[in-house]
């Protein structure tokens, strides 16, 4: 059994009038400190999955299990990052970071001094008493992933996150969160639409079929690649090979005109 183990995980959205099967048969385990990234079609369930990997959503069949309990059951120590940072606009970015330990009732010292610590890593020094309006975007969404990670949780969960930056952030951001989380062994999952993206900062990438979403192919990222960063990676052979396999397999999943 994997770090997170998904067990054939299955799930249908109802309405009043229709039936929307979002994902079948979905079965995966994941080690501890892997970098996965979703990849596939608009509306082939990579964030239904993720809520269901959160707890967020009951499936129809099946579970995920996160060091050995039920994700939906427990609290099970998820982070969970969006495309949006939802930071509070009337708390500074101290008071932002350190939400979660609060809430939590864990705020001390030493996660204090940790999470101050993880700012300065994502190179944002003299924001603390800024607040989210006074920064850019990408400065908001560094933030965001600091507090995400202020409470240490095991696994993250990335949806698009990068997707409202411009492209310079983009890269740069990448860089930061694939060393922050090589450095803490950080177990993780991407969706993402980049497929540069999943390469550069994954150890695996999950393709997925049309709606009702399956795991159609799974791509090993070449080790040689996981030792650099993703920009150095995005100049690779081994990149650009890989690169043209997973489009011409999208490709192939794209409807007929
Ligand atoms: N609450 C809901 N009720 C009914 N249908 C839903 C609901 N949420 C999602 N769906 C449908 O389920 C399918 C999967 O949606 P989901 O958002 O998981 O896909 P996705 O792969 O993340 O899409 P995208 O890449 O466009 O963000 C879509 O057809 C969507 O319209």
């Amino acid at each position: 059994m994997g770090f997170l183990t998904l067990n054939d995980i299955h799930h249908t959205y109802f309405t009043k009038t229709s039936a929307t099967p979002a994902l079948r048969n979905i079965n995966i385990d994941i080690k501890e400190g892997e970098f996965v990234s979703f990849l596939g079609p608009s509306g082939c369930g990579k964030t239904t999955l993720l809520s269901i990997i959160a707890g967020l959503i009951q499936p129809a069949r099946g579970c995920a299990m996160l060091d050995g309990k039920n994700t939906g059951k427990t609290d099970s120590g998820i982070g969970y990052m969006l495309q949006q940072d939802y930071l509070f606009p009337w708390k500074t970015i101290e008071e932002n970071i350190l939400i979660g330990p609060k809430i939590n009732g864990t705020l001390n010292h030493a996660i204090k001094t940790e999470t101050l610590a993880l700012l300065d890593k994502m190179e944002l020094r003299n924001v603390l008493t800024s607040y989210p309006k006074q920064l850019s975007g990408g400065m908001r969404q560094r933030v965001a992933l600091v507090r995400t990670l202020a409470t240490n949780p095991k696994l993250l969960l990335l949806d698009e996150p990068f997707s409202a930056l411009d492209y310079q952030t983009k890269l740069k951001l990448e860089n930061l969160v694939s060393s922050t989380f090589k450095t803490f062994n950080k177990t993780a999952i991407l969706v993402t639409h980049d497929i540069g993206e999943a390469i550069a900062m994954s150890n695996r990438v999950l393709l997925f079929s049309q709606r009702p979403g399956k795991i159609h192919k799974i791509f090993d990222v070449p080790e040689n690649l996981r030792l650099l960063s993703p920009f150095e990676a995005r100049h690779h052979p081994a990149y650009n090979e890989l690169f043209q396999v997973i489009w011409k397999e999208l490709e192939s999943l794209e409807p007929e005109e």
